[in-house]
């Protein structure tokens, strides 16, 4: 059969959507650096692929000659670890496919001796602290799944996924979703699992003031390595902190308790960033305007009396800002925008990504209306803090909780050409 098929010319292919997912109890220490499984459950939200998300397309064909992948257009290296990992467990996994239209048979054995090609695209910065590697994994995985007629559920490919980069076991579900770390040695029980579907808080409007999109000076893998054996704060997160956190914050998205939702998340963001000051050296991911935005948002929660809005920063300056409903996301808007004008050669439709229909409820159309902005109540007595900070921001996405990996079965999708099975 394996000899039938050499001889054949044939290229199969599929292509997949997934979602990136920001954590509101943020995963950070492993207890198992190869497998990558964690000292914490962690949750998160998995956020619109219409406006954040990988596609990845992975095609089959006797005529490849090894495995090859090209992310954003450059070919990159699968010698790594975590890649032959997913690879090499998508395929042990692989069943017989067959193609009637195309007249195609692989057997279940073919799959060993058989080479995928791989191109996948971020349509949004990669390695910029916007969790390229939770939506990529999750994606290479779903995507081979699909291709290789993998049987096993969505948990057991969130097991996959996580061998990729340990946050990508969290975007194989829409929604709200919880990492459980597990008891077992060989990770076969530390997957995700959906805890509520993108439905049940729809209300939420998710706003990222994308402050830097260069690449980092400490990635998450080597970041988190360096807590675990340096940090005493770590190991007081884990064991006390966490657990109750993760009862709490599944309590308040079960009944969509935005006040306990919001004081969990940054409270959660807030022991995260102190236990990589708590690191030897010290890893700083947020900066002066990261602070900045935190103190804004802090100011503006206790004038409501109230919160209305929750932040959370992952390894990176970046700020995730979740609004509890648009007419917040709206003001919420209005303040960033006053705070953080863009530069005036900016061009303004590139200022905010997203949901753009957000600014009608705004007010702002262009850059004269971001200029008259009135300065936030909250701050009305206090001259000192109007200061602006034009520029500091790069640009903002304003998007929402969304759903799970799909596949995209129109062709015209495909990042591989379906006659050479090389980047179109
Ligand atoms: N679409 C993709 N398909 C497969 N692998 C990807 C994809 N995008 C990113 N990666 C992998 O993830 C790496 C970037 O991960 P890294 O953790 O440094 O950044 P990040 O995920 O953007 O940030 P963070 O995890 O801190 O939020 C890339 O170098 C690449 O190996
Ligand atoms: C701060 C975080 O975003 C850390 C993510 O770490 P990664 O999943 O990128 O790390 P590896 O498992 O080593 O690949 C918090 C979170 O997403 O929970």
């Amino acid at each position: 059969m394996a000899d039938e098929i050499a001889a054949q010319k044939w290229v199969l292919m599929v292509t997949a959507q997934t979602p990136t997912n920001i954590a509101v109890i943020k995963y950070w220490g492993k207890r198992d650096e190869t497998l990558i499984l964690p000292i914490n459950d962690s949750i998160s939200v998995t956020l619109d692929p219409a406006h954040l998300c990988t596609t990845t397309t992975v095609s089959v064909s006797p005529s490849f000659e090894k495995d090859r992948m090209w992310l954003n257009g450059k070919e990159i290296s699968l010698s790594g670890a975590r890649y032959q990992t997913c690879l090499r467990e998508i395929r042990s996994r692989a069943t017989d496919v067959e193609d009637e239209k195309k007249g195609i048979k692989i057997g279940k054995k073919d799959w060993e001796k058989l080479h995928v090609h791989i191109a996948s695209h971020n349509n949004f910065p990669t390695a910029a602290g916007l969790a390229s590697s939770a939506a990529g994994f999750a994606c290479l995985v779903f995507s081979l799944a699909k291709l290789m007629n993998v049987k096993e559920d969505q948990g057991k490919l969130s097991a996959i996924a996580r061998q990729g980069s340990g946050s990508a076991c969290r975007s194989l579900f829409g929604g709200f979703v919880k990492w459980k770390m597990g008891k077992e040695e060989d990770g076969s029980d530390s997957i995700a699992v959906q805890l509520a579907d993108e439905k049940h808080w729809d209300e939420l409007v998710i706003v990222i003031a994308v402050v830097s999109s260069r690449q980092k000076e400490t990635s998450s893998t080597s970041g988190m390595l360096e807590s675990v054996e340096t940090s005493m704060l770590i190991k007081h997160r884990a064991k006390e902190v966490v657990p109750k956190r993760i009862i709490q914050m599944e309590e308040a998205i079960k009944d969509r308790d935005f006040p306990s939702f919001a004081r969990l998340a940054c409270a959660d963001s807030n022991q995260f960033h102190a236990v990589c000051l708590d690191t030897c050296p010290p890893i700083f991911y947020m900066n002066d305007t990261s602070h900045r935005i935190i103190s804004y948002v802090e100011k503006w929660n206790r004038s409501e009396g109230t919160p209305q809005v929750a932040y959370t920063f992952d390894a990176g300056p970046n700020a995730v800002l979740i609004a509890r409903n648009r007419k917040v996301a709206a003001q919420l808007l209005q303040r960033l925008l006053f705070y953080f004008p863009p530069q005036s050669d900016c061009d303004f439709n590139s200022y905010l990504l997203g949901d753009r229909s957000i600014l009608q409820d705004v007010g702002v159309q262009d850059l004269k209306d971001v200029e008259a902005l009135p300065p936030p109540p909250e701050i009305k007595d206090n001259t000192t803090t109007t200061q602006k900070y034009k520029g500091d921001v790069s640009y903002f996405i304003c998007t929402r909780p969304g759903r799970g990996p799909v596949l995209l079965p129109d062709e015209s999708h495909a990042l591989l050409c379906p006659e050479t099975g090389l980047p179109k």
